[in-house]
């Protein structure tokens, strides 16, 4: 590990890209710890791709200092190669021969020994779920058996960081969440996972830091929580039955909003455990008794639409958030 990585498992500092005139990535800085899930999100064309495709030697940056693995993309790309596996929309699959072949295949190109090689695809397919197909042609595999296979294959180099870009997209909500497990289970083994993906709900199960893409630059970075607190539109909301309880609420809580048809008020808050806390004080010290309190968040949703596209940037209002009961 070199000292200009600081043991990050990706460092990128500057990253340009343009395809001819069009500026894909114009000056990103990435530090993704090693052992974590770092989440690429942006719409479609955002770049992600592009991203990967770089940071795993398969097309070069125009400029950036730019070190996976502690190697330095531009001066050891096979050491960075030897480090790294990548998954994805472009399949290393082969469908015309089984699923056994294609991981022996891989252990081939990993340089294993015959029974090395036997013995590690096998080991692979039984943990990926694959042992009863892996006589089958991977072409009658389903979509789900074929994505866990592609990762199957990446795993006989024994890779510390992996690339998975949309790894569940197309797949269906049994399939995502299996594929969501592996995942999961990849870095509890101490392996560093960059994942781009589409899906808001993916990035904010799986990743521990997640970086929004929007025209070539990172327009925010952080944990799905700090994200969700960046934009406006989170607020507790307290409803009464009593018309006496709700007007004395309302004159000892400062800031709300009141509804007076359906006796509760709304309070703007980033619904964090210190907010709540003073809300519930408050009424506590007014003497009154809440029949229901219900906190809305922002959702990544809402993080996403504020922070690209069209309008982003502008006060943009949460249009669909969840809100959990307490
Ligand atoms: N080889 C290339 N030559 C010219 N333009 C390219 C090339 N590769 C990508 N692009 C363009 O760069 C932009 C970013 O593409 P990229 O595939 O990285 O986006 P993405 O965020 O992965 O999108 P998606 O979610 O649709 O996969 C797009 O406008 C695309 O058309």
């Amino acid at each position: 590990m070199t000292s200009t990585s600081n043991g990050l498992a990706i460092a990128a500092k500057g990253l340009h890209k343009a395809f001819g005139e069009k500026k894909v990535l114009d000056g990103i800085d990435l530090a993704v710890p090693q052992g974590t899930i770092f989440s690429l999100l942006g719409p479609n064309g955002a770049g992600k791709t592009t991203a990967v495709k770089i940071l795993s030697t398969l097309i070069a940056a125009d400029s950036g200092e730019l070190y996976v693995g502690g190697h330095d993309l531009a001066a050891e790309p096979q050491a960075v190669r030897a480090a790294i596996g990548v998954t994805g929309q472009f399949s290393a699959v082969d469908g015309l021969i089984t699923g056994e072949e294609n991981m022996l295949l891989m252990a081939d190109l990993h340089h294993l020994s015959r029974t090395e090689g036997r013995r590690t695809a096998a080991e692979l397919l039984e943990r990926f779920d694959l042992t009863d197909a892996a006589k089958k042609p991977a072409s009658t595999y389903s979509g789900g058996m074929k994505r866990r296979l592609d990762i199957a294959m990446t795993l006989v180099g024994d890779p510390r960081i992996i690339f998975l870009d949309e790894p569940t997209t197309g797949l269906d909500p049994r399939a995502r969440h299996n594929m969501w497990g592996i995942i999961r289970e990849l870095v509890s083994g101490g392996v560093t996972v960059f994942l781009t993906t589409q899906y808001l709900e993916e990035a904010d199960e799986l990743a521990d830091r997640i970086a929004v893409l929007s025209d070539g630059r990172l327009v925010a970075e952080g944990s799905a929580d700090e994200l969700k607190r960046r934009i406006p539109g989170g607020h507790v909301r307290i409803r009464f039955t009593d018309p006496t309880a709700y007007q004395a609420a309302a004159v000892a809580l400062r800031e709300v909003t009141r509804d007076d048809e359906s006796l509760s008020l709304q309070i703007p808050s980033d619904g964090s455990q210190r907010e709540l806390r003073s809300i519930l004080d408050w009424l506590d010290s007014a003497g009154v008794e809440a029949d229901e309190l219900t906190v809305h968040t922002p959702d990544l949703d809402d993080v996403f639409f504020a922070l690209t596209g069209p309008t982003a940037g502008s006060a943009a209002v949460p249009n669909q958030s969840k809100e959990t009961v307490r």
